[in-house]
């Protein structure tokens, strides 16, 4: 957003004057009217004068909604949605993943119900003029005269009263769905007051989404033949399901009765959402009884705004895996349904506990616009951001979407609904300011990426081209089916599924192959990245981190990799901490009754003043398998259980593999 509410305009409702906001001085029709009789001056107590206040806002419905009118005549006109008549491309959609901003705030203004209408005092004042929007208030002062003052805020995309859900869903959430496909990850939240409509509109695109996303992955697997030609039936796609709902520190798991489940991030950085169900969905009408479901669990209760608000933050994570690229990571859609902000006042006649459930909400809403923005302004500034995404479960689940450090192609978008009632402006006012810091300013000129011609976001085609046939051994991928066109800034935005895609069309280019170019490619931007936040010491931290050797390590490496762990594998126990995996000893008399049940390896999760330790089990997958395919392990976070020290024969050394969510243990034998 770019002008401040404070900054707004304001116009008295008695005399001539002029509306001021950020571009300067606007002159107003003034309003043939007295009004300074019409609303009187009163000199009880505070709450008479809110009554009053009550009265003399409903006095002055017809004076303030031709004021509104009025200025909504000398608006420009207001510009069209972006529309997807290209629904049947999916072509020109998958386009449209390329082009844009990764982060986007939009704003939905829903129609006054009907008992809004039905209540004389109530009337809309919020004027949408996409990408704008306007929140007209009334001002008494202490004379008795009174001004009505807009707050002009931008938005991306800004949509009335009027528009459907159908428009909604076209324009920020369709585009989503060919990133997901290609391996990307979309995140929609939907921002608001409790009672402004971030459920019916989050309900609608749920819908939608489910009617689309079958058709879309069918389309996109026709797009990829003859690559994909030897595929019958199926599009290669398959589908999960999650639905959690986060509150405070807990998140329950709304397929599986509200099962407690854990968010957790590991030593690699991988995050999960461990213990939730993922539902196999193959048709619309499966996704919709699961939505449904999880919904009905949704912990509601009444507000001063609605009687069934959201008391959690509702979270639909869509898992794709391309089972025709097993080497690109999943494709993840989360759509998210914030829980309704509310300000004290609200909930100033609630119980000690529903005061502290919304201080704890508005926490986790205010650590969510804290990642929004400063992931936004890394694009845009040069200064060191920190990005607190460990600060709340919701952000760490969505870690991806924030962590500068995540190579996953990610667009994220927040909808801002407003209820449009002169009785919900102090709201509507509190969303907007939640709302307008998010919106950073794409920076036009970029010095310092221009100086940096390792960062391969300011490549042009000639200089990518050069840079794919350098790094390709044997020169196979071909730079004119890879990149015909893109700039290097279009080629990091392209999803890892679209760009393996892209290379094994090329003769004797294998997806692992591939796989490691976009890695490079992303190692290059990443570190110039942070090269560019002139923090070296941290550069150099995050380069270092284990998950970026994991990623970079292809199969046919990874037993020698494994043989050149081998010495350091097993260590003492002396630097064990949570988050340290190990191996447990078999010889040791508490395993023996156990041997054939129990994994040997485990993660250690918490210290016990004996020296003994709560451990997490890991499955072995692939216990029937010898030599480096025998330690593919699942971590099962919920099968705990504590152990004593002596039982602990060493840490053990293992790398996540992200594409099948396991970790493969380096040189050890269990
Ligand atoms: N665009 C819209 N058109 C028509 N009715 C709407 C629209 N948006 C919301 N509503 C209606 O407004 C009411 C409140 O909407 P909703 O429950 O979605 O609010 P919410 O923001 O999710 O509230 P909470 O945070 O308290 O759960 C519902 O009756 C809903 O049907």
């Amino acid at each position: 957003m770019d002008s401040a509410p404070s900054d707004s305009h304001s116009s008295a409702l008695h005399d001539n004057t002029k509306v001021v906001n950020d571009d300067g001085p606007i002159a107003v029709t003034p309003l043939q009217t007295n009004a300074s009789t019409a609303f009187g001056t009163s000199n009880s107590s505070i709450r008479d004068k809110e009554g009053s206040i009550a009265n003399r806002l409903r006095a002055q419905k017809d004076l303030v909604t031709k004021f509104i009118f009025d200025a909504a005549t000398k608006l420009p006109p207001a510009q069209p949605l972006p529309t997807n008549q290209t629904r049947a491309s999916l072509n020109s959609l998958f386009g449209s993943a390329l082009e844009g901003r990764d982060h986007t705030v939009c704003v939905r203004v829903r129609p006054l119900l009907k008992h809004e209408q039905d209540d004389a005092g109530c009337y809309s004042v919020v004027t949408a003029n996409n990408p704008a929007v306007h929140v007209h208030s009334v001002d008494f002062r202490w004379n008795g005269r009174s001004n009505i003052r807009t707050n002009k805020y931008d938005a991306d995309v800004v949509f009335g009263p009027d528009d459907s859900t159908d428009a909604v869903y076209n324009a920020i959430a369709l585009p989503l769905i060919p990133l997901v496909l290609s391996n990307g990850m979309g995140t929609l939240l939907a921002y608001g007051q409790t009672g402004s409509g971030k459920t019916y509109t989050m309900t609608g695109i749920q819908e939608r989404v489910a009617q689309d996303i079958f058709a879309l992955a069918e389309q996109h697997r026709q797009t990829r033949e003859p690559g994909w030609d030897g595929v019958t039936g199926g599009s290669g796609f398959e589908f999960t399901l999650s639905f959690v709902e986060l509150m405070g520190k807990q998140a329950f798991d709304l397929l599986s009765d509200k099962k407690p489940v854990s968010i957790l991030e590991d030593v690699f950085g991988a995050v999960h959402l461990s213990g939730a169900a993922e539902e196999p969905v193959t048709t619309p009408a499966r996704f919709l009884e699961l939505v449904e479901r999880g919904a009905s669990l949704r912990r509601t209760e009444a507000t001063a705004k609605n009687a069934t608000s959201s008391r959690s933050h509702a979270v639909c994570c869509i898992r794709v895996k391309n089972t025709l690229l097993p080497e690109a990571e999943d494709g993840i859609l989360y759509l998210v349904d914030l829980a309704g902000s509310e300000s004290n006042s609200d909930s100033s006649d609630h119980s000690r506990e529903r005061i502290a459930e919304t201080k704890e909400i508005n926490k986790s809403l205010g650590t969510l616009k804290d990642c929004f923005r400063n992931r936004a302004l890394i694009d845009s500034t040069d200064s060191h951001v920190h990005i607190p995404f460990r600060s709340s479960r919701l952000t760490l689940l969505l870690k991806e979407a924030f962590d500068p450090a995540s190579a996953r192609q990610a667009r994220t978008t927040v909808i801002a609904n407003l209820a449009p009632g002169i009785t919900d402006v102090p709201q509507t006012l509190n969303t907007m300011r939640y709302i307008a810091p998010l919106r950073v300013p794409v920076r036009s000129t970029s010095p310092p990426a221009i100086s940096d011609p390792s960062n391969p976001a300011v490549w042009t085609n000639a200089q990518l081209r050069t840079w794919v046939r350098a790094n390709y051994p044997g020169s196979k991928i071909d730079p004119a089916v890879l990149c015909p066109t893109e700039s290097g800034k279009q080629m990091c935005r392209l999803p890892m599924g679209e760009f393996i895609a892209r290379c094994v069309l090329c003769d004797g280019v294998s997806e692992m192959s591939a796989r490691l170019l976009y890695e490079k490619m992303w190692k290059l931007l990443i570190t110039a990245r942070l090269r560019a936040r002139k923090r070296p010491g941290e550069a150099a931290a995050v380069k270092s981190k284990p998950v970026a050797k994991a990623k970079l390590k292809p199969d046919s490496t990874s037993a020698a990799a494994a043989a050149d762990d081998d010495d350091d594998a097993v260590t003492t126990t002396a630097d064990l901490k949570p988050g340290t995996f190990i191996a447990l000893n078999p010889e040791h008399e508490g395993m023996r009754d156990k041997l054939n049940t129990v994994p040997v390896v485990a993660l250690l999760l918490a210290p016990h003043a004996s020296g003994a330790w709560t451990v997490a089990d890991m499955a072995n997958l692939e216990e029937e398998k010898e030599g480096d395919e025998a330690g593919r392990y699942e971590l099962l976070i919920e099968s705990k259980r504590v152990v004593p020290k002596a039982m602990i024969k060493g840490r053990v050394e293992v790398e996540y593999v992200r594409t099948s969510r396991t970790y493969r243990l380096c040189g050890v034998e269990v």
